[in-house]
């Protein structure tokens, strides 16, 4: 006798009369709808722990059976934060959804992510050094700005400014056309957008044919849907608008053209559409808030801001001249404190999934054909035998001549890892040598450990969702 004619039976012969009104027999839709949901669940819970092929991998027990774990965490931003937890109690290999491993090593990322497949074409960067000019452009739009609140007398929330300008950057290099939401000081249409993308991302996961009907779901998980949804449409529009005008920005060309890789043939409207978001999402905030996290994590120790600018000062005597990205990328204390951000707090933090064609090892475990293997950044830059005391914020760790560099994958590796890394850094490294070559800041009083600590949506960004400064032009 199966579950559902068990219940029938049970409802028939406790409350006979329902089997005869129309009550009754709603009653008895909803019993057996609870008792096939509750079955197919039990089923599943039976299969995952105890057939599955990771079922010898330990992990939260929630998370061996079901994907609620992670979805739950992603709600809270901690999902990253608690798979760290997790493998300092599980150890090097856990299994955070039924079929994801985690792993700890470092020696695991290049495992695999430089593991055959995923050809990710590249090549848009041999334009980064013409697009500078227009980089060192909106740095000074910014800071315009910025000097100007400055004499307000009020403390200046960076945060928002400094994704205006993330945004505009990557904007402009990929579609040929400045937004200027930095110079004008408000944020474009597209920005809130880019926001409601990464929520959709967790209720996808969970409920993949969302992907279809998220739209027409009520109240604030549909709209963030939607708003997914009008900017594909507009994305969709720019594409149509450059194949008729035939406009040929690097990116553009690259993307309208080019037979991808891993698909051999050419994307179709729809699916260029979707690159344009990547790279509008994966270029903008990721650099905003590591700009936004160099700047607090220096301005909390006097001797580093006194360090950084000395050198500084040396490279660049005459602080009204735009940094070059060439003579930034050979001063070794800027470049010590960006990667020290970059370790500490990582803009992705989300595991990147990758999926075994074939059977294999990783780390010495046993990876069967069909499993997704994947590592964190907060758990590998936080692994403390590379990195001892690994929350402080020490840019010393790197000017060493035996500095952990291989446990330093804030980009990712291998064929498919970030294609906007030259972008990002050489970016970084003007914005941030003429920012602390430019200003005397100091963190307003209110700034609290908890507002910067890191909110974990797949990407990391402030858990106050600000950065309040009180900004003085240097006069040296
Ligand atoms: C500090 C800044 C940045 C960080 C930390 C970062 C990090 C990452 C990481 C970890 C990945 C995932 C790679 C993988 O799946 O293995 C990624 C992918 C990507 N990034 Fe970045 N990124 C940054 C800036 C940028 C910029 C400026 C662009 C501009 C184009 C960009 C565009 C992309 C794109 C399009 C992908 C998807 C690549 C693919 O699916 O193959 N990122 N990024």
């Amino acid at each position: 006798m199966n579950f559902n004619t068990l219940v029938t039976r049970l409802l028939a012969w406790a409350f006979p009369c329902t089997m005869y009104n129309p009550w009754g027999r709603i009653l008895h839709a909803i019993f057996l709808t609870t008792g096939s949901v509750f079955s197919l669940g039990l089923i599943l819970v039976t299969y995952n722990l105890l057939f599955h092929p990771l079922r010898q991998y330990p992990g939260p027990l929630l998370a061996r059976v079901s994907g609620l774990w992670g979805f739950r965490l992603n709600l809270q931003g901690r999902r990253a934060h608690e798979i760290v937890k997790a493998h300092k109690k599980y150890g090097p290999v856990v299994r955070i959804a039924p079929n994801l491993l985690s792993f700890s090593d470092p020696k695991a990322v290049r495992e695999i992510y430089m593991n055959k497949t995923f050809v990710k074409a590249s090549g848009f960067y041999a334009a980064l050094t013409e697009f500078e000019p227009h980089i060192a452009g909106k740095i000074e739009a910014l800071f315009s700005q910025w000097k100007r609140l400055a004499r307000s007398n009020k403390a200046i929330d960076i945060y928002p400014w400094a994704h205006m300008l993330g945004f505009d950057v990557i904007y402009h290099l990929m579609f040929g056309v400045d937004p200027e939401s930095a110079k004008a000081g408000k944020e474009s249409e597209v920005m809130p957008w880019l926001r409601a993308w990464r929520p959709t991302f967790n209720y996808k996961e969970m409920i993949p044919s969302l992907e279809q009907y998220g739209p027409c779901v009520p109240g604030k998980v549909g709209h963030n849907f939607r708003l997914v949804q009008t900017w594909k449409n507009y994305a969709m529009e720019i594409v149509r608008e450059c194949r008729k005008t035939g406009t040929k920005t690097p990116f553009l060309s690259r993307v309208l053209d080019g037979v991808d890789d891993s698909l051999g043939r050419v994307l179709t409207d729809s699916e260029l559409a979707e690159e344009c978001m990547a790279g509008m999402f994966g270029g903008s905030g990721t650099t905003a808030n590591t700009f936004v996290y160099t700047v607090w994590g220096v301005l909390r120790n006097p001797s580093i801001v006194k360090r950084l600018r000395e050198e500084l000062k040396e490279a660049f005597p005459d602080r009204t001249v735009m940094p070059d990205s060439v003579t930034c990328a050979q001063l070794p204390f800027l470049n010590a404190v960006i990667s020290e951000t970059l370790r500490r707090y990582p803009t992705i933090t989300g595991i990147l999934p990758r999926e075994a064609v074939e059977d294999t090892t990783v780390s010495g475990a046993h990876i069967p054909k069909g499993t997704n293997v994947g590592t964190g950044n907060l758990t590998i830059h936080w692994n403390e035998t590379e990195f001892p005391d690994p929350l402080c914020y020490n840019p010393d760790r790197w000017l060493t001549s035996n500095a952990p560099r291989h446990a330093l994958v804030p980009f990712s590796v291998g064929p498919r890892k970030c294609i906007g890394m030259s972008l990002a850094e050489l970016e970084l490294r003007i914005w941030l040598a003429a920012f602390f070559r430019r200003f005397n800041a100091t963190l307003d009083e209110t700034m609290a450990e908890e507002d910067m600590e890191i909110y974990d949506s797949f990407s990391a960004s402030p858990l106050g969702g600000k950065l309040l400064l009180w900004l003085e032009e240097a006069e040296d």
